[in-house]
C-alpha cells in the first residue's frame, strides 16, 4: 500500500472547505451579467462587495485552476478511504451554481466532464489493481436521494425505472412510480434504511454503471435558473472493505494495517440547490419542494455550526441532527462521524460569479465560512479489538494528554467494536446451543462424553465471551474516568452509551452459560 498521505496531512482539521467559482454560463452572458466576485491573488480568499472570506482553497475566477480541485480536496479522501477512514464530500450551493457538474453526479457513462465521482472511481480502481496481489477488496455502492423528506433508493432493482435503463436509452421515472425506503428506528436511537440496495462492484465500469443508473433516476426539474435542476439531495456511497492476503502479512506493505480488516465509506453528497421561489419561477408542487430543500439546508448549516462552535460544544450544546431527514440520515449513515469527529470531510461551496446572483453567492460564502470553523479529528475504522487497543496505546490514553476529543473518539469507537463483538459472540453461542439442543437426541458418544468438537467449540465461545465482557468493563471504567475529566458536549451521549454498555456487560455475565451444566445436559 502506498504510504499514507493522511498521516502527513493536518489530521486535526477534518472539515476542509473549498469554494468553486464556475464561469459565467450562456444564460448569464445573454442577460449581460458581469462578475461580482474576485479572488485575492495567491490567497484562498474571496472578495464580494464589502465582504471578504478565507477558506482552505478557492478554485476558478482566477483562483486555483478547477482542474486542481480533485487532487487537492478529494484525492486525500480517497487515500484516507484506503487507510480505513470514513470520508465525505459535500457539494453545497444555490441552484445552478455547478454542484452536479462538479460532483459528476449526472454522469451518464458516455463522457466525463472531470467530475469528482468519475475521477474518484478511476483512482480507486487504479489503486485496487496495483494492490491486488497483497490485498483482497470488497467494494459496494449505494445511491439514495432525499426528496421532499422521503428517502428513495436510486439503485432499487425492482423500481420500474430500471426496466429500460439497461440499454442505451434511459426511461426517466415518474416520481409516483417509486416507493420510498422504509426507515426504522434502531435500538440505539438511530435510524436505518430498510433493505437499501448495495451493489457489489468489481471494476470501474461496474461502478460507473451504478452511478449512471442512479443519476438517471434522480428527481430533476426545469427551472428558470437551471434546465436540469436537481430537486433532491443525492448520496452516492462507496463502501470498501480490504483484507490483506495472508502471504503478504509478513511483508512490509503497510505496517500500519496489521492483519485487520479495514472497512470505510466514502460518501459523495450532491445537495439540492437552495432556491428563492421568486427567481426559479417555482409554484405549486415545486414551491413545496423548494421549502423542503431550504429547510434541510438550514438544518445542515445548524448542525455544522453546532459542531464547529467550540464554546457551544464545551457548554454541552445540543447538535440538532434530528431537525431534518437529511441531517438525521447523515448522522446515521456514518456521516455523524464525518460531520462530527471520526472522519474527513470536504465541503465544496459552488458559486456563480454573476452579479444577478450576488445575494445567493454571499449566502453560500457565509454558509461555507461557518463550516470552515468546524475542526475535528479522525479515526481509522479497524475491525478487531486489537486495533482498538493499539489505538488506545498509541494515543496514550491513560496519560494526562490534553487532547480530550481524541480520547473520547477512541473510546467511542472501542465501544462500537465491543458491542459488535458481543453481538457476534452472543449469536454464535446461541446458534451453537440451539443446534446442540436440536441434535441432542441423536448425539454421538463423542459429544456426550464431553470431549467432542462441539464442546470444544462451546468452551472457546464462552472463553471469548468472557474475554470480551472483561474488556467491556475495562472500557467502561476508562470511560467513566474520562467523563470525570472532560467538559465536552459529547458527555451526555457518552454517558448514555456507558450506561448501556455496563448493563450489557451485566446481562452478559448473568446469561453466561455454565460449561459444567452444559456438558451434563
Ligand atoms: N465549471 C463549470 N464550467 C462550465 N459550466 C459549468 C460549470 N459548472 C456548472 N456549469 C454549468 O452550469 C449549469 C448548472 O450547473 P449544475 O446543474 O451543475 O448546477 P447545480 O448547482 O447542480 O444546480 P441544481 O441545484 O439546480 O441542480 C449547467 O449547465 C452546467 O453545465
Amino acid at each position: 500500500m502506498e504510504i499514507s498521505e493522511v498521516k502527513n496531512a493536518d489530521s486535526s482539521q477534518c472539515m476542509r472547505v473549498a469554494v468553486n467559482i464556475r464561469p459565467l454560463i450562456t444564460s448569464e452572458l445573454l442577460l449581460g451579467c458581469t462578475d461580482c466576485i474576485s479572488v485575492v491573488p495567491s490567497e484562498p480568499r474571496v472578495q464580494i462587495g464589502s465582504h471578504s472570506f478565507t477558506y482552505d482553497y478557492v478554485y476558478g475566477g482566477m483562483g486555483l485552476p478547477c482542474s486542481a480541485l480533485y487532487d487537492d480536496c478529494v484525492a486525500p479522501l480517497v487515500d484516507a478511504l484506503f487507510h480505513g477512514y470514513n470520508a465525505t464530500v459535500l457539494a453545497y450551493g444555490q441552484t445552478g451554481s455547478g454542484k452536479t457538474y462538479t460532483m459528476g453526479t449526472n454522469y451518464t457513462g458516455e463522457e466525463s466532464n472531470g467530475g469528482i465521482i468519475p475521477k474518484a472511481m478511476e483512482s480507486i480502481f487504479r489503486r485496487v489493481e496495483a494492490m491486488k496481489d497483497s490485498t483482497k477488496f470488497f467494494i459496494k455502492v449505494s445511491f439514495i436521494e432525499i426528496f421532499e423528506d422521503k428517502v428513495f433508493d436510486l439503485l432499487d432493482p425492482n423500481s420500474s425505472v430500471f426496466s429500460k435503463a439497461e440499454g442505451a436509452s434511459f426511461a426517466k421515472p415518474t416520481m409516483h412510480a417509486r416507493v420510498p425506503i422504509r426507515i426504522r428506528e434502531t435500538m440505539n436511537e438511530g435510524i436505518t434504511l430498510v433493505s437499501v440496495t448495495e451493489v457489489e462492484v468489481m471494476t470501474k465500469e461496474e461502478m460507473a454503471t451504478q452511478l449512471s443508473r442512479g443519476s438517471h433516476s434522480r428527481a430533476t426539474n426545469l427551472t428558470n435558473m437551471n434546465s436540469q435542476s436537481s430537486q433532491s439531495h443525492a448520496i452516492f456511497t462507496i463502501t470498501m472493505e480490504q483484507n490483506k492476503i495472508s502471504h503478504c502479512l509478513a511483508g512490509a506493505i503497510n505496517d500500519d494495517l496489521g492483519d485487520d480488516i479495514l472497512r470505510a465509506k466514502l460518501h459523495l453528497v450532491d445537495l439540492a440547490g437552495f432556491v428563492r421561489a421568486k427567481r426559479t419561477g417555482a409554484d405549486g408542487r415545486r414551491f413545496k419542494e423548494g421549502i423542503h430543500i431550504n429547510k434541510d439546508l438550514q438544518a445542515l448549516g445548524n448542525v455544522i455550526s453546532a459542531l464547529g462552535d467550540k464554546k457551544k460544544r464545551k457548554e454541552g450544546g445540543h447538535v440538532p441532527y434530528r431537525d431534518s431527514k437529511l441531517t438525521h440520515l447523515l448522522q446515521n449513515l456514518n456521516l455523524q462521524d464525518s460531520l462530527g469527529r471520526s472522519s474527513k470531510t470536504v465541503m465544496i461551496a459552488c458559486v456563480s460569479p454573476a452579479d444577478i446572483n450576488v445575494e445567493e453567492t454571499i449566502n453560500t460564502l457565509k454558509y461555507a465560512d461557518r463550516a470552515h470553523n468546524s475542526q475535528n479529528k479522525a479515526v481509522i475504522n479497524r475491525e478487531p479489538m486489537a486495533a482498538q487497543e493499539q489505538r488506545m496505546r498509541s494515543s496514550n490514553i491513560s496519560s494526562t494528554s490534553d487532547d480530550g476529543a481524541q480520547k473520547l473518539n477512541i473510546l467511542e469507537a472501542q465501544v462500537a467494536q465491543l458491542l459488535k463483538q458481543i453481538h457476534r459472540t452472543d449469536k454464535a453461542a446461541k446458534r451453537f446451543l440451539e443446534s446442540r439442543k436440536a441434535s441432542s437426541s441423536c448425539e454421538t458418544s463423542s459429544a456426550e462424553n464431553g470431549n467432542g468438537p462441539g464442546i470444544q467449540t462451546l468452551m472457546q465461545a464462552i472463553e471469548h465471551w468472557l474475554e470480551v465482557t472483561v474488556r467491556v468493563y475495562k472500557v467502561c471504567a476508562e470511560y467513566e474516568r474520562q467523563l470525570e475529566e472532560e467538559k465536552d458536549s459529547d458527555i451526555r451521549d457518552l454517558k448514555e452509551k456507558t450506561v448501556k454498555l455496563s448493563s450489557y456487560g451485566r446481562q452478559l455475565e448473568m446469561q453466561k452459560p455454565n460449561p459444567q451444566q452444559l456438558v451434563k445436559s
